[in-house]
């Protein structure tokens, strides 16, 4: 056996690895005619929202999970077994969820931000608009000169990728790619201090702008939980993940940061999710939860040190959850926000970085 594949057998032998497979969308074989997902069986999944009301038409709660009500948020949950953690459910009003939404496909992907596409393209602007407006990315093969290339634009070797409408004939000679297919390949973007995906760190070198102003304070707004009173959160970062169906984010540790007393901030939009939370080694079974458009999780202490991943989304109607996405975007200019958020998930993670 090739040393990789070993490598990689010993990896699904972990607890979270195998919890994994065990939500992860796979097809069923047999059916060779139409695609269909293979069923799952989500009893095991922890719904905090379902917990909320039931507690609020009993006052039943399941063992292990407490259920707090401070003035600054919605109520909140935290778990026994991890402590550190915090989840509130429905935190984001629907307008805040839509603001979101647009701004996480328009303003958050823009330059100096980085997103997956800078290794390969350079920087991308107007990606959405340009999407919206079935544009092209092709290779610009005409050197350019020193005055015109910017210096964030880091085109090499005089080239450079630049969007057009021309279609047909005059683009089979170069590379190109549709804005489309770019939008649906967006995977991440990075806000504030970027985060160097190869170092797995902040290049505080990189040129950035600050987290935008609404956001931060969101952020520090929704912090709170995780907090001591008089302490503030100081949103330095935050990295916007895109999905997809059939995306996942394998099992993690975010260490990068210097104080882990402080919270990641990661805000839930678009379709439902499962997020799985281990301990502090990937042998420990995680505990797995839905995580839905509005809902907030914070993680800060002993929870920093935990495992932690998304193995699935939902994009079909009845399980993606986002009826009153749909209700509230219906305005002309909207409708592209709807049509990719339908199958789409976005999650915001903020995070002081120093
Ligand atoms: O998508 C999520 O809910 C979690 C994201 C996350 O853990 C991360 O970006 O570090
Ligand atoms: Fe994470």
């Amino acid at each position: 056996m090739y040393e990789s594949e070993k490598k990689k057998e010993d990896l699904e032998r972990t607890a979270f690895r195998r919890c994994e497979k065990n939500y992860k969308l796979y097809y069923d074989t047999n059916n060779k005619k139409i695609k269909t997902p293979k069923p799952v069986d989500l009893t095991d999944v922890l719904d905090f929202r379902s917990i909320l009301d039931s507690h609020n038409r009993n006052g039943d709660l399941p063992h292990g999970v407490t259920l707090l009500n401070h003035n600054f948020t919605s109520p909140f949950f935290s778990l026994q077994s991890r402590p550190g953690f915090y989840f509130i459910p429905r935190a984001l009003s629907i307008e805040k969820q839509c603001t979101l939404i647009r701004e996480s496909l328009t303003d958050f992907p823009q330059p100096p931000n980085r997103t997956n596409h800078n290794a390969i393209y350079g920087p991308i602007c107007d990606l959405f608009v340009a999407a919206k407006e079935g544009k092209v990315l092709v290779e610009d093969d005409s050197p350019i000169s020193s005055s015109e290339a910017h210096p964030d634009f880091g085109h090499r070797d005089g080239k450079g990728w630049t969007f057009t409408t021309e279609k047909g004939e005059s683009l089979r000679k170069c590379k190109s790619i549709s804005a489309s297919s770019l939008l649906r390949k967006l995977r991440w973007s990075t806000l504030g201090l970027q985060f160097e995906w190869s170092k797995r760190n902040y290049d505080v070198s990189l040129p950035h702008n600050k987290i935008p102003e609404a956001l931060c304070e969101l952020a520090k707004q929704l912090a709170k939980p995780a907090l001591p009173a008089g302490v503030d959160f100081h949103p330095e970062a935050a990295i916007v993940n895109y999905f997809g169906l059939g995306d996942t984010l394998g099992g993690h540790l975010d260490d990068m940061e210097a104080d882990w007393s402080m919270p990641i901030v990661s805000l839930s939009l678009g379709c439902k999710a499962i997020f799985l939370l281990g301990g502090k080694s990937r042998e420990d079974p995680p505990l797995a939860m839905f995580l839905r458009s509005g809902d907030v999780v914070l993680m800060a202490g002993e929870a920093r040190e935990c495992f932690h991943g998304v193995p699935r989304i939902f994009t079909d109607r009845e399980n993606a959850e986002i009826g009153h996405l749909e209700e509230q975007l219906t305005n002309e200019d909207d409708l592209f926000f709807l049509k990719y958020i339908q199958t789409s998930r976005i999650n915001i993670n903020i995070r002081q970085v120093f």
